[in-house]
């Protein structure tokens, strides 16, 4: 058996974070900070196979046996769910299946637990890879992944999604899945569109270095809702209304050059993820780091916003070709607070076999 290798997309949340939990619109993106998984046939042992995070430190290394085709978790000296996720998602997909022994390892160009969906792109490239290992996947004729089997990966991916967070909308491993600009909401077919859109639109990533974990954040968000539901539901009401503003504005401006139109759709984003900004701190997900960073870029005139389940980790500016040289001054200024912070651009795409 060859090695079979895959990999899948990180994302930023533009709009609707925690509402779309509960039902709202929320638009997320896809962008060029990959994990990627390799599944390595492993000659030596038998009926036993192996997974290594790359990431995580090496003690953190999980054997798995096959007991009657049964996943059984034999040593797991490790603190994350990763290899829970692992041994649903492989069980998922192998079902009777006979099993060779193998070795998978997961290795991340993205910050662990901060907001990019690290999470999601590990449960993506994992269905991914084991899809493939199964014979189960499809290869259209250029060589990418079909739809339906997208669609599959989807589904498992989203199993994954709920052991880390049983609340998982969805959304982050749809958008691993799919790439593009993503338009979501949990009960209705996911719509997408093409970056073409915003070809020229850089994103500075910000990482407050602050670890946090999206069960938790969105605890946070659902006790406020369970004691307050009637404000809460108006706070996630104006997110959602946020989300449908941008998707308009996507679709607006027709009448303007190329070049212009893209200009004006950023300049309005930009407005929009500010206010979007101050709904989640409104929703107890915010932190004084990110208000200390979110001032910093005020003072250069570029909005900045939480991604993903808040509490830390990452936030996020969108900037137009013309703000270029405000960003690098704001990455210099961070940099001499010891905040790390890069610059990345959108993917349009999604899980891929290599
Ligand atoms: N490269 C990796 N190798 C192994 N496990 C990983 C890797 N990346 C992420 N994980 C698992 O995902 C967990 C982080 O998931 P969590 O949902 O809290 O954060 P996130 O996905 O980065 O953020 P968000 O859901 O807000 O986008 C880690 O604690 C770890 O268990
Ligand atoms: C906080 C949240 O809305 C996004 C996490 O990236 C959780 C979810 O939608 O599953």
């Amino acid at each position: 058996m060859q090695i079979i290798e895959s990999s899948a997309p990180g994302k930023i949340i533009l709009f609707g974070e925690h509402s779309v939990v509960y039902g709202k619109t929320a638009i997320a993106v896809s962008i060029n900070l990959r994990t990627h998984v390799k599944i390595i046939p492993y000659e030596n042992e038998t009926e036993k196979q192996k997974i290594k995070f790359k990431d995580l430190k090496s003690s953190q290394k999980v054997i798995f046996e096959i007991i009657q085709n049964n996943i059984q978790l034999k040593k797991w000296n490790c603190d994350s769910k990763t290899p829970q996720v692992f041994a649903v998602i492989f069980k998922e997909i192998m079902k009777e299946k006979i099993l060779k022994p193998i070795l998978i390892e997961i290795e991340s160009e993205l910050p662990i637990g901060s907001g990019l969906g690290s999470s999601a792109s590990v449960c993506v490239s994992l269905s991914a890879a084991l899809m493939k290992f199964s014979g189960k996947i499809e290869i259209d004729q250029n060589g990418k992944i079909t739809k339906q089997s997208l669609q599959e990966i989807n589904k498992f991916a989203h199993l994954g999604e709920k052991i880390y967070h049983a609340n998982s909308s969805g959304i982050d491993n749809t958008v691993s899945t799919f790439g593009s600009i993503l338009v979501f909401n949990k009960n209705q077919d996911p719509k997408f569109y093409n970056i073409s859109k915003l070809r020229s639109m850089g994103i500075l990533i910000i990482d407050t270095g602050i670890k946090r974990n999206t069960a938790k954040m969105v605890k946070i968000v659902s006790d406020l809702y369970s004691k307050f539901p009637k404000v809460v539901d108006k706070i996630f009401e104006s997110m959602n209304q946020i989300s449908l503003e941008s998707i308009e504005n996507l679709e607006n401006f027709e009448n303007l050059e190329e070049e212009q139109k893209e200009e004006k759709i950023i300049e309005n984003l930009q407005q929009l993820t500010e206010l979007s900004h101050c709904l989640l701190n409104s929703l107890g997900v915010g932190h004084p780091k990110i208000t200390e960073i979110t001032q910093i870029c005020n003072e250069f005139g570029i909005k900045c916003k939480i991604t993903g389940a808040g509490g830390g980790g990452c936030c996020f500016c969108l900037f137009s070709k013309n703000q270029r040289e405000k960003i690098e001054k704001i990455m210099l200024k961070l940099n001499q607070i010891k905040i790390k912070s890069f610059i990345t651009s959108l993917d349009k795409e999604g899980a891929i076999l290599i």
